[in-house]
């Protein structure tokens, strides 16, 4: 399973610690930027790893910002992409268990570092479980 990350400049510092995290786990992660404190615009990222994750199948991905609001906005432009905004272990686990989502959004300006941890461990300890929530999935691309 490879992952994809992109922040804008209020996610970068703590795109480092996601990326550590991640490959202690054993997961490939390809960092898409940005790569600096330097502003930038939210959309521009979220666009780079949404097309990625689209373009290599069975590949999720990670996108940060302040609020992680933009990014999920952004992404979820895209057909096939769901793009969940989560804050807790809980909302992580359902996005995966329930929404199928493909990308994981949090606010950098929200969550620290603890709460991050319990994010990350919710998404990657929850499969999506099929049944009635296929069809609602389904359902979600006009
Ligand atoms: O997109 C966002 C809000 O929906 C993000 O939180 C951005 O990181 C934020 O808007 C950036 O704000 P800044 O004042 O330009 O740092």
């Amino acid at each position: 399973m490879k992952y994809f990350i992109g922040t804008d400049h209020a996610g970068f510092e703590v795109k480092d610690f996601v990326i550590n995290y991640l490959q202690k786990k054993g997961i490939e992660v390809e960092d898409l930027g940005c790569y600096s404190t330097e502003s930038v615009d939210y959309p521009d990222l979220a666009h780079k790893v949404a097309n990625a994750v689209l373009e290599n199948e069975g590949s999720k991905g990670i996108l940060i910002c302040g609020s992680g609001i933009g990014m999920s906005l952004a992404a979820n432009k895209h057909k096939g992409i769901r793009a969940a905004l989560c804050h807790d272990y809980y909302t992580a686990s359902m996005a995966r268990k329930h929404n199928d989502a493909n990308i994981l959004c949090f606010g950098a300006r929200i969550v620290g570092k603890g709460e991050i941890e319990s994010i990350l461990e919710g998404w990657l300890n929850s499969e999506f479980e099929g049944g009635r929530h296929q069809r609602r999935v389904e359902k979600i691309d006009i």
